[in-house]
């Protein structure tokens, strides 16, 4: 496990715990494991720039993700080629995305379910998800199935913004048996996207999704759920308040998503609303950056030495200094918020802000799991005398997910292909050396 954050190993563990020579005389305890487990539909991103009128003849709403047919698919795919559109063709998945990016940041386990083909091929769907996949996600648990995984077409308008068409193929045939219970509850974190809730045609991934909750809730495993597009939200934002209050610790969310669910354009009252729902909120706004809110207990609150800010709610980041907790492990639970600008102001070339989100909650994953690697490997820190959600404040989660944003953006995909530079460029040498 890498540590998010100014990374000098250092600050975390004391160098005589590992004093070579002591170790002979001290049983040196054995390192305690951590990983986070997500759930996926496994599919590869077909990304194109088209024009509206493409949209538009294909009944493909901008901005959503709509499932299409096997005819559809075949002549939309056929058009991309015959016009060379195709710019790339790579793994995706907003939940593969994100563990992938968790274990890229965090160079360290995470566990996928969902499903992979009986039969690869070379050069195959497939066969390119496994490749463009980490090498520390661990693929051991996935459903074998007969037939092709997904396609998700990624179509890029002028504008940058990002239409889904999905042909699902086997994607949706996990089934609740290959959730392994031992794993999910062994986990730090359970990660699920909304469009899992959304199978049909007898496909069980639904009913697989539902299993592991049952298993992390039992658990006390911290339940994670990214809310993928506005338009799965708005069709019944009851039904999703109520999912959420029943089996959701954090969620993450864009504006739009933010504001189906809770009827707030504002960023910052929509991650309010939501907050009623859940115990922490990730939301993030695109060039306005990103703002988290949750809970601390009052007598734990630390205010903070950054400019107050204005909006919806005045002077909202007073106590970002804080470290987010359970609502329920709080005798007086306050309400914290935070806030952060997009790092440098964002790349400047942004081809399309695909995944920015993703790697956003990736950032907070590691923080995240670093708590509870550092909680059972140092038990004995004051940091764990009262118990916390993350490792780190709100404050300084909000930049770190933000950089990660910047990264994915920089690097032109959702899935990044290294971790963040050690040393950043843009700061002095005097500040490694603090
Ligand atoms: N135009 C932009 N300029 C600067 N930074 C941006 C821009 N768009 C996104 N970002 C950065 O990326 C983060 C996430 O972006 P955004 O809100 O677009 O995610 P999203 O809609 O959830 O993306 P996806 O669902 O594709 O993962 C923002 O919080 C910000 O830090
Ligand atoms: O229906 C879906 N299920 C799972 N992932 C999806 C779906 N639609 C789009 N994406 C994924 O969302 C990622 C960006 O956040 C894209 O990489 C795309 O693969």
């Amino acid at each position: 496990m890498k540590f998010p954050g100014q990374r000098k190993s250092k600050h975390y563990f004391p160098v005589k715990n590992r004093d070579p020579l002591l170790a002979q005389m001290t049983q040196q305890p054995q390192r305690f494991p951590t990983y986070i487990t997500g759930i996926d539909q496994t599919l590869v991103d077909i990304e194109a720039k088209v024009g509206d009128e493409l949209l538009e003849r294909y009944a493909l709403p901008k901005g959503n993700s709509t499932l299409i047919d096997d005819e559809k698919a075949h002549a939309l795919y056929s058009e991309l080629k015959t016009n060379k559109l195709v710019s790339d063709e790579f793994a995706g998945g907003t939940i593969g995305n994100t563990v992938h990016n968790y274990s890229i940041l965090a160079d360290d386990r995470s566990v996928l379910f969902g499903v992979m083909s009986n039969n690869i091929e070379v050069g195959s769907y497939a066969y390119r998800y496994l490749c463009n996949t980490s090498s520390k996600v661990d693929l051991n648990y996935l459903q074998p199935v007969d037939g092709p995984i997904g396609r998700c077409f990624t179509l890029i308008s002028e504008c940058g913004e990002r239409t889904f068409a999905i042909s699902k193929g086997a994607m949706d045939k996990l089934t609740p048996e290959y959730i392994d219970k031992d794993i999910v509850q062994g986990a730090s974190a359970l990660i699920l996207t909304a469009y899992l809730m959304r199978a049909s045609d007898g496909d069980q991934i639904t009913d697989a999704a539902l299993k592991a909750i049952e298993y992390a809730k039992e658990a006390e495993v911290p339940v994670v759920l990214t809310l993928g597009t506005r338009f799965l939200i708005e069709e019944d934002p009851s039904w999703w308040k109520s999912f959420i209050k029943d089996n959701v610790t954090i969620l993450a969310m864009n504006e739009d998503e933010g504001e189906a669910l809770t009827g707030f354009s504002d960023p910052l009252l929509a991650s309010e609303a939501a907050l009623e729902l859940c115990d922490l909120v990730l939301t993030t706004a695109g060039p306005l950056g990103l703002y988290m809110a949750g809970y601390t207990e009052d007598s734990e609150k630390r205010e903070t030495s950054h400019t107050l800010l204005p909006g919806m709610i005045p002077e909202f980041n007073r106590y970002e200094f804080s470290r987010p907790k359970l609502k329920a492990a709080c005798d007086t639970p306050i309400k914290v918020y935070a806030h952060i600008s997009p790092y440098m102001g964002g790349p400047e070339k942004i081809r399309n802000t695909n995944g920015a989100g993703d790697g956003a909650l990736a950032a907070l994953l590691h923080d995240l799991a670093s708590n509870t690697f550092h909680k059972a490997n140092v038990p004995g820190s004051s940091k764990h005398k009262r118990d916390g959600l993350c490792y780190s404040s709100f404050s300084q989660v909000c930049k770190y997910a933000n950089r990660v944003a910047y990264e994915v953006l920089a690097q032109h995909s959702p899935r990044l292909s290294r971790g963040l530079p050690e040393r950043e460029d843009s700061l002095e040498e005097a500040y490694w050396e603090r």
